[in-house]
């Protein structure tokens, strides 16, 4: 057996991976105190491992069995067993933070839903997806990230700790939302749709259309719709911000703001996600953050 990589260089390393993968997230976590910063590297980490099990340069070997496997390695996890490098920083944080495994399952039955299939008829099912790959990532953060003390007053004093889950799953299906609408294009080529086959039908627009990549009224009047519900459930998560930890609002509405920006960018490529990637210049990302942060204080 090997030794693994001390308590620091694991850290080190899920921050690598972090700011290699996901420079808007990352952007977001260094507003962060350093504690919850680490946990939230470590946490991005074993998100990535998972995904990349479905998405990665070794999908195609995998299998049931692989995510019944990896699923184990979780329980070691939890149970306080590190197995590689990075282990070693998810193991810590689990000991830090008030983490519960099940957005962690959930989040490999997300995975497994991209094993076997490649359709969603109604929004309901794409809902599902997106709370299991993505919402669950909100109910993670909030673990870590904390809330508010409750106002103690006289005639309430022994004020309800409320923990704004379903604001967190929010802004996870709302990111994920966006995800789908940015990469069309990306996922059509690998025969995948993720856009509600109802909705489609809706605006009188067919999947040989979308495999064509055509750019009309009707694909224009789809997307207005879709953007339409990202923004509400981003509506949603705006209102659970006040209730989190003071010291992270900064970079929560630094997230929902950058990851929003993409919508604002698929307006501007006039809803062509076949041939420009909507992409939100370093520029825009920066004059975002004074924006969220004036949010954070007065909101
Ligand atoms: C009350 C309240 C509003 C609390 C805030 C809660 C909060 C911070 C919510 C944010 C949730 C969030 C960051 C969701 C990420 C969703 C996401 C991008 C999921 C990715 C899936 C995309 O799959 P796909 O294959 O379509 O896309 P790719 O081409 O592969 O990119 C995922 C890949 C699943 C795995 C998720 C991740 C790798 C991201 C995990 C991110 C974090 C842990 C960082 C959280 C960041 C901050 C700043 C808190
Ligand atoms: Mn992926």
């Amino acid at each position: 057996m090997r030794t693994l990589a001390s308590l620091e260089d694991s850290y080190e390393l899920c921050r690598q991976v972090t700011a290699e993968y996901a420079k808007t997230f990352y952007l977001g976590t260094q507003l962060m105190p350093e504690a919850k910063r680490r946990a939230i590297w470590a946490i991005y980490v074993w998100c990535r491992r998972t995904d990349e099990l479905v998405d990665g340069p070794m999908a195609a070997t995998t299998t049931e069995e692989t995510l019944d496997r990896w699923e184990e390695h979780l329980e070691a996890l939890f149970a306080g067993h590190p197995r590689d490098d990075v282990d070693v920083a998810m193991v810590d944080t689990l000991g830090r933070f008030p983490l519960d495994i099940q957005p962690f399952r959930d989040m490999i039955a997300g995975q497994r839903m991209d094993l076997y299939r490649n359709r969603y008829q109604t929004f309901e099912e794409l809902e599902l997806y997106c709370y299991r790959v993505a919402g669950t990532v909100g109910l993670m953060s909030t673990a870590v990230m904390g809330v508010a003390p409750p106002v103690i007053t006289p005639w309430n004093p022994n004020p309800e700790i409320i923990i704004p889950n379903q604001e967190a799953i929010a802004l996870g299906i709302a990111n994920q939302l966006t995800n789908i609408l940015r990469d069309v294009g990306e996922d059509a080529r690998r025969g995948r749709i993720y856009l509600p086959l109802d909705d489609l039908a809706l605006f009188n627009y067919t999947e040989e259309d979308l495999f064509k990549g055509i750019v009309d009224d009707r694909w224009q009047e789809l997307m207005r719709f879709e953007i339409q519900r990202a923004r509400k459930f981003y509506a949603e998560a705006e209102r659970g911000i006040s209730i989190l930890s003071e010291d992270i609002r900064w970079p929560v509405w630094a997230a929902l703001v950058l990851y929003r920006q993409i919508l604002d960018e698929i307006e501007r490529n006039e809803y062509d996600v076949f041939s420009k990637r909507a992409y939100v210049p370093k520029w825009r990302k920066m004059m975002a953050l004074p924006v969220a942060l004036l949010r954070a204080k007065v909101l």
